[in-house]
């Protein structure tokens, strides 16, 4: 079997998988550092975590329980968010690799230090056993130069300043899908709405532009970050309030948490006041705005499709954005269940079988 690890900004989430790639066992546990839920199968469970490594802790110690030994895992395999230009394919974990994903802190502040965390937590539980990463930028690799440029110095672009792009695994999940099920189009206009959001170009199954860049701060309005906003503004807050308060006020407390109090949709959706009226208009809005961007990209749409927490369970939201994207006639909306964890495993094995 093979365990994947998906450590989010504030959340770790595992899945076993068996040699078929069939999911045998889910868990997660949420709100890491606060009063979170620790989930295994139906099972839950209020939890406090202090750390990736305590959650991660958790959830091995429940799979014991429930008779998983370590002798019964061909490998454990990471998500992990930046790979940088460096690491665009699914990996070994070597001392290289880890370097190379420990560089990548910077740009993914929210992210690499957690995925990190579990690649460790993982390598002092059980240190004979394979560890692998799949990384999110990847699938971007096949987004032309004039996409993934900044227009900045040549010394900066040198340097790796560029766009990446991310979701890249859940994107891959849900081209791979269509194409099973003999829905991909030519033209796919992907959207993946979660805690982080972000739309994708897929021409072809391949993706030619994205909304985030640089890091996973850029593009549409996101549970807890401003997405696009001009560097000007950033700069003016970083000298008002320095650089680490201005990272983490990007980050941690814009978004729909800065404009309604809560970055869970479904609770503003369950609200009616004007706060979250507004939030939910605005991340319609600009889901609409930069979903329509990327068709120039593209040429045209021929359908759409949703994936992640919002885009698969918040109707309202998901309809308003189809509807507003409707002008460029795309016939077809599909629904994708977000898949990263089973493409992850899909990874591993193939880098397992060699
Ligand atoms: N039934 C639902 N109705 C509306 N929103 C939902 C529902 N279920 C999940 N969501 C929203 O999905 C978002 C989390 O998406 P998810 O993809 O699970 O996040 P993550 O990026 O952490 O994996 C939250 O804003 C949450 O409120
Ligand atoms: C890259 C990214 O934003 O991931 P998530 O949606 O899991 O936060
Ligand atoms: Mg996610």
């Amino acid at each position: 079997m093979i365990l994947v690890v998906n450590a989010g900004s504030s959340s770790v989430k595992v899945a076993l998988f068996d040699d078929t790639l069939r999911e045998r066992l889910r868990g997660s546990v949420t709100e890491i550092g606060g009063t979170g839920e620790l989930a295994l199968g139906p099972a839950r469970q209020p939890v406090r975590a202090q750390d990736h490594g305590a959650a991660l802790g958790f959830l091995l110690a429940m799979l014991r329980m429930q008779g998983l030994a370590a002798e019964d895992l061909r490998a454990c395999a990471h998500r992990v968010v930046h790979g940088g230009a460096s690491l665009t394919a699914p990996v070994r974990l070597d001392a290289a690799a880890l370097a190379a994903i420990e560089a990548c802190v910077p740009l993914a502040p929210l992210h690499n230090p957690a995925n990190l965390a579990g690649i460790r937590a993982l390598q002092a539980l059980a240190p004979d056993l394979p560890q692998m990463a799949s990384f999110d930028t990847a699938f971007h690799a096949t987004a032309p130069e004039v996409e993934s440029t900044y227009a900045l110095p040549s010394d900066l672009r040198a340097q790796g300043i560029r766009r990446y792009g991310f979701h890249g695994i859940s994107y891959a999940a849900l081209t791979e899908h269509l194409r099973e099920q003999g829905q991909l189009p030519p033209r796919l206009l992907a959207l993946h709405l979660g805690n982080g959001s972000s739309a994708c170009a897929i021409l072809d199954g391949a993706s030619v532009a994205t909304t985030m860049g640089y890091s996973p701060l850029e593009g549409l309005v996101m549970g807890t970050r401003t997405g696009t906003i001009d560097g000007m503004a950033v700069l003016d807050i970083a000298r008002a309030r320095g650089i680490e308060a201005a990272e983490r006020l990007l980050n941690r407390d814009s978004g729909l948490k800065a404009l309604a109090g809560t970055s869970d949709m479904r609770a503003l959706l369950a609200r009616d006041d004007a706060e979250a009226r507004f939030a939910i208009d605005h991340y319609v809005h600009w889901a609409i705005r930069q979903g329509a961007g990327l068709a120039g990209a593209l040429g045209g749409v021929d359908a759409l499709a949703f994936t992640g927490g919002i885009g698969e369970n918040a109707a309202p939201v998901r309809d308003r954005i189809a509807a507003g994207l409707a002008f460029l006639s795309p016939a077809q909306v599909h629904v994708v269940p977000a898949q990263e964890e089973r493409r992850i495993a899909a990874d591993a094995q193939a880098l397992l079988d060699g």
